[in-house]
């Protein structure tokens, strides 16, 4: 069920260590329905660690997340997806040898609609994402581009909240990025969501995201709206390195 109030999706004092390597380290991060948070930052600076913990694939020891005021830590993935915390991934997963409606249905199945109220859910999602066309089409027939899209339709079927995308558009040529970019930016409204964005093209994420998170090896390296993130002098050393200007230089 869609509502309208405003909540929130916190990740507080997150810490993840595999072996020596501290993934992430003391990371808080705050995600509000109605906003597009951008996740950025130099490649292995923890971004793709911070959805598995958001999603509940991952723990952080210590740390938490909570979820409207309230510690959902514990929570396994299923339960996280089913407390209203959805993501797609970067392999789609789809039931390849179903069509594309039948796997927005069972999503909406397992959400507890009925087999018709999943299907007229369904098809509003198909249309939100621009592939009202393919809702007959087995999963195992589509494009690239097209199979990527169903998957975050079939995350959307799970009503989600929150909504997590790592690197949605990867793969994607410009236009077929900039089709997505512009539905995602739509999703917020629809749905009364919030959207976490991982996205590698930093002019894509200016321009989709209200707010940015920046992370490098692990922390926080800063926080705010795109214009100041893209004139952060701290930002701009963790992307261009020490040869980056001091003054008048945006990424
Ligand atoms: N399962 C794992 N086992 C060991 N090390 C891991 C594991 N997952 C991530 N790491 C390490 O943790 C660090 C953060 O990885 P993560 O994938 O979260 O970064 P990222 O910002 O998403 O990177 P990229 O932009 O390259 O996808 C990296 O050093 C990575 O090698």
């Amino acid at each position: 069920m869609i509502t309208s109030d405003r909540q929130t999706l916190e990740a507080r004092n997150v810490h993840v260590s595999f072996g020596g390597i501290h993934a992430l380290s003391g990371v808080d991060l705050v995600l509000n329905t109605g906003d597009i948070l951008g996740l950025i930052g130099p490649n292995g600076a923890g971004k793709t660690t911070m959805v598995n913990v958001l999603t509940g694939f991952q723990a952080s020891k210590p740390g938490a997340i909570i979820l409207n005021g309230k510690d959902v830590s514990r929570l396994r993935a299923p339960e996280m997806a089913r407390a209203g915390i959805g993501r797609s991934f970067q392999a789609a997963r789809l039931f390849r040898n179903l069509t594309v409606l039948e796997n927005l249905i069972i999503a909406g199945l397992g959400m507890g609609l009925s087999k018709s109220a999943a299907a007229a859910q369904g098809r509003e999602i198909l249309s939100w994402m621009e592939l009202e066309g393919h809702s007959e089409q087995l999963a195992s027939s589509l494009s690239y581009s097209s199979e990527r899209r169903v998957s975050i339709a079939r995350a959307l079927a799970l009503n989600p909240a929150f909504v997590l995308l790592d690197e949605p558009a990867s793969g994607m040529n410009e236009a077929e990025c900039a089709a997505l970019m512009r539905i995602i930016t739509s999703l917020p409204a629809r749905m009364n969501c919030g959207v976490l964005l991982i996205e590698h093209n930093m002019q894509v994420i200016m321009e989709v995201c209200d707010r940015i998170h920046v992370l490098d090896g692990g922390r926080s390296l800063a926080e705010g709206c795109p214009d100041k993130i893209k004139s952060n002098p701290a930002v701009l050393r963790a992307y261009l390195g020490d040869d980056a200007p001091q003054t008048e230089r945006t990424i």
